[in-house]
């Protein structure tokens, strides 16, 4: 059966974002992901997570200064001491809220740099971040972000980040599967998710096109959750999408697998 995750950057997105918390554990949902919560106290995290009974399954380090098209310091020549901050961050926040991954968004590329070279640099920072986390008890993810929605985002292919991982071959790095994203580089998602599979610690999932709720578009979402249960994954399946309405209204597709609570 899947474990579904609210992604709070996405889902709830009409509320503060303190109270999209208690929407999320209403709608049913017994864990939350997010992009970052590092302009709240720890402690006011960590009561949120409890108080509405929710687990913290995911956020991303900080990822540098979001207005000025930072997308991850991981690769950024420059930036080496500001990805440290952002790792020992994370990692205090992951303790705080007991939260078992983080996810190390990699940087875009500037025109004319060299992308052998970012390579390089982003993966010595992985390493980095890789081997504080095994401290902490916390895997680093990395995810593929298709260019279309992130242009000069490093890492776009599943295939190329399981080299990467199969390179660097750290027990606490992990690829995060985003299927959205998967879908626009390169499709045939079954028989990538299937190869991949031992590699993977976290799922996403949204539509394509559009990146809406998952019963719209070209993706059969019941066949794949069923097929993940067939090939034994056991972790969490976040929805990462932009409802088209109201995100209660839109979460009739979860039903099946997963009921509003009491
Ligand atoms: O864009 C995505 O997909 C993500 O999972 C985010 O972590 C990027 O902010
Ligand atoms: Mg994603």
């Amino acid at each position: 059966m899947p474990r579904f995750s609210a992604n709070l950057s996405f889902l709830f997105a009409d509320l503060p974002f303190e109270k999209r918390f208690a929407a999320a554990a209403a709608a049913g949902f017994g864990g939350v992901e997010y992009v970052g919560a590092y302009d709240m106290p720890m402690a006011s995290v960590k009561s949120l997570l409890s108080d509405n009974g929710l687990e913290q399954v995911l956020f991303n380090m900080p990822t540098g200064d979001w207005e000025k098209g930072e997308r991850g310091l991981a690769c950024r020549p420059g930036r080496e001491d500001a990805f440290r901050d952002s790792v020992v961050k994370a990692l205090d926040y992951a303790a705080a809220t007991g939260c078992r991954m983080v996810h190390c968004m990699a940087g875009v590329m500037g025109k004319g740099e060299d992308a052998g070279e970012l390579a390089r640099l982003y993966c010595d920072n992985l390493l980095y971040a890789a081997d504080l986390a095994e401290q902490a008890g916390v895997k680093i993810l990395i995810e593929p972000i298709n260019p279309l929605d992130m242009p000069g985002y490093l890492l776009n292919s599943v295939e190329q980040a399981a080299v990467i991982l199969d390179q660097l071959d750290h027990p606490h790095l992990a690829l995060q599967f985003d299927i959205y994203h998967a879908q626009i580089v390169g499709g045939n998602i079954a028989a990538r998710l299937d190869r991949h599979l031992d590699k993977t610690a976290h799922i996403q999932i949204a539509g394509v096109p559009g990146r809406r709720e998952p019963d719209s578009g070209e993706l059969n979402y019941p066949f794949l959750f069923y097929m993940l249960d067939r090939v034994g994954y056991d972790g969490w399946i976040g929805c990462e999408y932009k409802p088209h309405g109201d995100t209660v209204a839109g979460l009739e597709w979860i039903r099946p697998w997963m009921p509003a609570a009491k």
